[in-house]
């Protein structure tokens, strides 16, 4: 079994990575990309990866903001499906998005009614974690109105920069995987003094190893 861990930051997955040290699995190989932050530093190593190194499963794992409030931060979700956030044209006041100016059919492969969704089928193990919608954009979001034309639209729970660009690859590449993400703060006017970054990089790893230790 080859398992790639993928992450925008070494610094997302460390904890992982210092557990792995000279660990050897004898039922699987783990092997480690960092991908890189955003869309496009994601699919590029992805799709390189894919092409040399393909894997029997792919996780992504990372942090991410939240919209809800009542979440508490560090919880740790799977999510079952993701969206664009700001791929799209401004039209004066309104934003619309690629399947509104119809450049994109919603069911055009591999999406499924503008989502790239994943039904976690083949994953062996899944984790028993609670599961949420994704939206990816390339701006971290840190305005009411931006955060209320994503509710409005996309009805997210979740959002991050690199989501949608993992779905798409492993969809598009038939790879069984699974989305990981460890919430560091609300979406919201931004206020870096309220993130909780190191409590979000510990749980999201402790979810991690606790899968990877599975195979051992
Ligand atoms: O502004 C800063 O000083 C700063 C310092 C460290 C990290 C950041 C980020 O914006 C992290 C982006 C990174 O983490 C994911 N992430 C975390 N929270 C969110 C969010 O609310 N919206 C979107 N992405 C988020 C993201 O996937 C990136 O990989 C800033």
């Amino acid at each position: 079994m080859k398992i790639l861990v993928t992450a925008a930051t070494t610094f997302e997955i460390q904890p992982l990575i210092e557990h792995l040290g000279s660990k050897k699995y004898e039922n699987c190989h783990i092997s480690i990309l960092i991908g890189g932050i955003g869309m496009m530093h994601t699919a590029y190593q992805l799709g390189k990866q894919f092409v040399h190194n393909r894997p029997d499963l792919a996780i992504q794992a990372g942090i991410a903001g939240c919209f809800d409030h009542s979440w508490e931060m560090g919880k740790v979700v799977l999510i079952d499906r993701e969206q664009l956030g700001d791929l799209g044209v401004e039209d004066d006041q309104s934003y619309k998005d690629l399947f509104d100016i119809q450049l994109w059919q919603p069911d055009q492969a591999p999406f499924t009614n503008r989502q790239l969704i994943n039904t976690f089928a083949d994953v062996p193990q899944l984790p028993a974690l609670p599961r949420a919608a994704g939206v990816t954009i390339n701006t971290v979001s840190g305005s009411d109105r931006t955060r209320q034309l994503l509710v409005d639209k996309y009805n997210p729970e979740v959002e991050s920069m690199e989501g949608a660009a993992f779905h798409y690859a492993c969809l598009e590449e038939k790879i069984p995987f699974f989305q990981l993400r460890s919430i560091s703060n609300y979406v919201e006017v931004r206020d870096k003094s309220k993130w909780k970054i190191p409590l979000a990089i510990q749980t999201l790893n402790e979810a991690l190893i606790k899968y990877i230790e599975q195979w051992n």
